[in-house]
């Protein structure tokens, strides 16, 4: 299946422990990025035109997603969209109450829709509250095979530039559309916080890729304490 005519930039970027975890035990919010890095995570956020976290990240986190660590003239949101299969968000997060108080963009949250009349009784609830619900053509049941359906969802609504923020699961799904289905990822910043999170904490694996590197290094920088790096793919 082609991806998408319209090939989004794609940037893949969150903060890892020395140990490789994004977070805690059970997926709990842990700090890693220092106030440093933190802002150099929300410069990259003003530059992209749309910010994507999965589902357990918008529940748990209860983020906001937007630039307001930058100075007022140079604070750019992003259009924040979440892996809502289910349409599990809470009505009352941060995401809609920022938009309906005038203070962010509207939400949307990208589902394959479902039959189930519970699922239409919260579709119902969230749009209520101030959330768009965009239905995407769910090609399989499976997470990877649903990235270019995802894609072109968010092409043909005028995204041209994606920063994909995690959490594992959803890092772990476009890594492995990467090597399936190719020219997904553009680059990755990936932000490594001088800490160890331990065994219990949620890291990612990167899928083998024909026995060569799938991304290659680009550069390094520090931030505070913490160390910031860019990959690209090796065809790039
Ligand atoms: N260190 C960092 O930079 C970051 C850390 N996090 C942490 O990650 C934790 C949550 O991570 P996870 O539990 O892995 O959940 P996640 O945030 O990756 O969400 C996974 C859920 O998204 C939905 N989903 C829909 N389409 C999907 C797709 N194509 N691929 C994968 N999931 C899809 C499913 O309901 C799935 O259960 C959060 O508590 C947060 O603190 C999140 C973002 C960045
Ligand atoms: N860059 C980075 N460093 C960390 O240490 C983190 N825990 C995260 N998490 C991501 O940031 C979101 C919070 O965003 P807001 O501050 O609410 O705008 C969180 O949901 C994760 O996506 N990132």
């Amino acid at each position: 299946m082609d991806v998408h005519p319209d090939k989004l930039d794609i940037t893949i970027t969150f903060a890892q422990s020395l140990d490789g975890k994004l977070a805690g035990p059970d997926g709990a919010q842990i700090a890693l990025s220092c106030s440093e890095s933190m802002q150099i995570t929300h410069r990259l956020r003003s530059t992209n035109n749309a910010i994507l976290v999965g589902a357990n990240t918008a529940i748990n986190d209860n983020p906001q997603l937007n630039t307001r660590l930058l100075p007022t003239e140079e604070q750019r949101n992003p259009q924040p969209v979440v892996l809502d299969t289910n349409l599990r968000l809470p009505p009352g997060c941060k995401l809609v109450q920022n938009f309906v108080a005038g203070k962010g963009l509207q939400p949307w949250l990208l589902t394959p829709g479902s039959d189930d009349l519970d699922w239409h009784h919260r579709r119902r609830v969230l749009e209520n509250a101030g959330a768009r619900i965009m239905i995407y053509n769910p090609n399989s049941t499976s997470h990877v095979d649903s990235i270019p359906s995802i894609l072109s969802t968010l092409s043909f609504n005028g995204v041209s530039s994606l920063m994909v923020e995690g959490g594992p699961s959803v890092i772990q799904s476009f890594f492995t559309a990467h090597n399936k289905y190719g020219s997904i990822i553009d680059r990755i910043i990936i932000t490594v916080a001088p800490m160890f999170v331990g065994e219990d904490g949620v890291g990612y694996n990167l899928p083998r890729s024909d026995g060569k590197p799938a991304f290659i290094h680009k550069d390094s920088f520090l931030a505070g304490k913490d160390a910031i790096m860019v990959l690209e793919p090796t065809s790039a």
